[in-house]
């Protein structure tokens, strides 16, 4: 079977800066991949140009059997160019900010996407909504605005809203940085349900019980390239290279 993400020398510089420096990676259908690494090392431009938000300087991406480099250039992605809308259902995205729009209800927020984007009639939407609601148990919460919810409970709809488009692969990136950490266990438990469900992931995160229980793989990203990858037991326990070691070392 196709991978459902495969990259090649993917390279990224802003300006000069050089931030990606050859990127390869395949992701097959049901992994969970945990993206660890110290801070500025483009773990997020990574996420950031699979899903065309950054351009690549270089290199190939495929998502499944299309080719994301071939998409039209940036300047047009701003547009909802009907390809990047294509991508953009394809693979959804969860920031460290939740980006619910603030005048609209958490059922709302979550129907928008399916209807506007992929033309689901608005009853369809709405019964997946209310399944997905549950599924983040906030089944009680359709009708609330997001002010009215905490950090969690909004980040629980932003996964629920990215979940609606039912893409093939969902990207997280440090979905839990901006939460109090009271609030993280309730959305690792939403992430560890879907990937026990089989849903393809990839996680850029700080949170190593994360990365080390529920992952199948674990990529340590170090100066713009994936300088070690493996199981969690290879990586966590086993490592032989020394920036790994270092980085958990002063992680864990
Ligand atoms: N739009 C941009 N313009 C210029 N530089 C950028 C831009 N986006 C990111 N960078 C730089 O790219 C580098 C890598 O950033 P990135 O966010 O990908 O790292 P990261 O590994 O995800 O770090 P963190 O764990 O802190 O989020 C940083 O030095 C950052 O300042």
């Amino acid at each position: 079977m196709k991978p459902v993400l495969q990259i090649q020398g993917l390279r990224k510089s802003y300006g000069n800066h050089e931030i990606l420096k050859g990127v390869d990676l395949s992701v097959n259908k049901g992994e969970v991949i945990a993206v660890i690494g110290p801070s500025g090392t483009g773990k997020s431009t990574m996420l950031r140009c699979i899903n065309f938000l950054e351009e690549p300087t270089s290199g190939t991406i495929w998502i499944g059997d299309e080719k994301v480099d071939s998409l039209p250039p940036k300047a047009k992605a701003r547009t909802y160019h009907p390809q990047i809308t294509k991508l953009r259902t394809r693979v959804g995205m969860v920031f460290q900010q939740f980006n619910l729009w603030p005048h609209k209800s958490v059922l709302e927020n979550i129907i928008e996407g399916p209807v506007l984007l992929k033309k689901i009639p608005k009853e369809e939407a709405i019964v997946k909504a209310k399944h997905l609601l549950q599924l983040v148990k906030l089944a009680d919460k359709a009708d609330h605005y997001p002010a009215s919810l905490s950090g969690g409970q909004q980040q629980r709809v932003a996964i629920a809203r990215s979940l609606a488009m039912e893409p093939e692969l969902m990207l997280f990136d440090e979905v839990t940085s901006a939460l109090d950490p009271q609030l993280v266990g309730e959305v690792l438990e939403v992430m560890t349900k879907l990937a026990q469900d089989g849903m393809t992931m990839l996680v850029v995160t700080h949170e190593m019980k994360f990365a080390e229980n529920v992952s199948s793989r674990v990529l340590f990203m170090d100066g713009g390239v994936i300088a070690e990858q493996g199981t969690p037991e290879q990586v966590f326990r086993n490592t032989e290279n020394e920036r790994t070691r270092r980085f958990l070392s002063s992680a864990l």
